[in-house]
């Protein structure tokens, strides 16, 4: 997608052709900067402090993470141990796993001396499928989106989504948001209610940086909001991603999806979950079973932003005498969820629906 009329990948290969350069997402939206990954521990670091995040970029992001790791040692032990350092990043995106095995599967047969080159290769080709995944969710998904549109005469169509499932959380276009991109570059009138997301407001400063940046209209409102704004009728449609689903199509998603998903329900409001298949985690049965991330208290206790001089500052909240727990991901039940916006079209959520687009 676009920043400024100029196109943007969330990843790509260092112009040397052995580093890979990142948008450091902690920095946006206050400032663009660039980061180059040239260690398999600063990968991970990207990862982990989240400079990169969102289920299908964590994925493409240790993809990289294993090539640079092949240039230091390309061996077995080497392999097997940027796949550890790499998957003890961040427990709940499946994609990250995935990521791993497709590198361990591509290198594995490899002698040591093909790896480096095969490792970056086979990088680039992940990032390059994640793309035409998203590309292909944003198409399936636009039909609901017009549907919508037929319905309302040509009305506005109001979609509220949580956290940032856009471009930047995938290589590009995004999972829940390339729906809204394909609709509104096709002329739809299309509307967003933007769920800031506490508590990193990955709503407020990411969702809303890239719709802006594309010229979608779109509202940041508090994560609290959304259940008003469902029964006063200003809710269409609510289209989220999601970090992991399990094979009977529970849905783990940023904290506070739940609560938007029992609103919807209670006020017959359609719920879509926009996933690839890199999400879907067909060893776990159930979503109870998904482990959630629990992150620092001092992203609950304290936030960021900017002061009016520019300065970007972290700023404390609470008593710093009272504890504070940092859930980072819930699950969202199947029943809950009304279909799933996949790359090989819409399917319900359940075992069966997956299993029709997936067997
Ligand atoms: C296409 S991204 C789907 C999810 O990864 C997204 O909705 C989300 O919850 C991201 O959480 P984050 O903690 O910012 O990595």
């Amino acid at each position: 997608m676009n920043i400024d009329g100029k196109p943007y990948r969330t990843i790509w290969l260092g112009s040397d052709g052995v580093s890979a350069e990142i948008i450091d997402q902690t920095k946006l939206p206050f400032a663009l900067e660039i980061v180059t990954l040239r260690t398999l521990e600063e990968a991970a670091h990207a990862i982990s402090s989240m400079q990169v995040r969102g289920a299908p970029l964590i994925g493409a992001t240790a993809a990289y993470g294993v090539a640079l790791a092949m240039r230091e040692d390309a061996s077995d032990a080497g392999l097997a141990r940027a796949c550890d350092v790499l998957a003890a990043t961040r427990p709940t995106a499946v994609n990250l796993r995935w990521a791993l095995d497709e590198m361990v599967a591509h290198l594995q047969p490899l002698p040591a001396d093909a790896r480096v080159a095969g490792a970056f290769a086979r990088a680039a080709e992940i990032c390059d499928q994640d793309v035409e995944a998203c590309r292909k969710i944003g198409e399936h998904g636009m039909g609901l989106i017009e549907a919508h549109a037929e319905r309302k005469k040509g009305e506005t169509v109001n979609i509220l989504t949580h956290c940032n499932a856009g471009w930047l959380a995938t290589v590009d276009w995004g999972t829940a948001l390339a729906p809204i991109y394909k609709a509104f570059d096709k002329g739809i009138s299309v509307h967003v209610w933007v769920d800031e997301t506490r508590p990193r407001n990955q709503g407020a400063s990411l969702t809303a940086f890239e719709l802006g940046a594309h010229g979608v209209p779109h509202t940041i409102v508090a994560d609290n909001t959304g259940g008003h704004l469902m029964q006063a009728g200003l809710v269409d449609l609510c289209i989220v991603g999601t970090d992991r689903t399990t094979a009977n199509g529970d849905v783990a998603n940023k904290i506070g999806t739940y609560l938007k998903a029992l609103a919807a329900k209670d006020n017959g409001v359609q719920f879509f979950v926009a996933l690839p298949h890199s999400t879907i985690d067909w060893t776990l049965d159930d979503g109870r079973e998904i482990p959630i991330e629990q992150r620092d208290a001092s992203e609950v206790t304290h936030m960021t932003g900017q002061l009016p001089d520019g300065k970007v500052e972290t700023v404390a909240i609470a008593p710093p005498a009272s504890r504070a727990a940092n859930y980072a991901f819930d699950v969202t039940p199947a029943r809950l969820v009304t279909g799933f916006i996949t790359e090989r079209g819409v399917t319900p959520a359940s075992r069966e629906g997956l299993s029709l687009l997936y067997s």
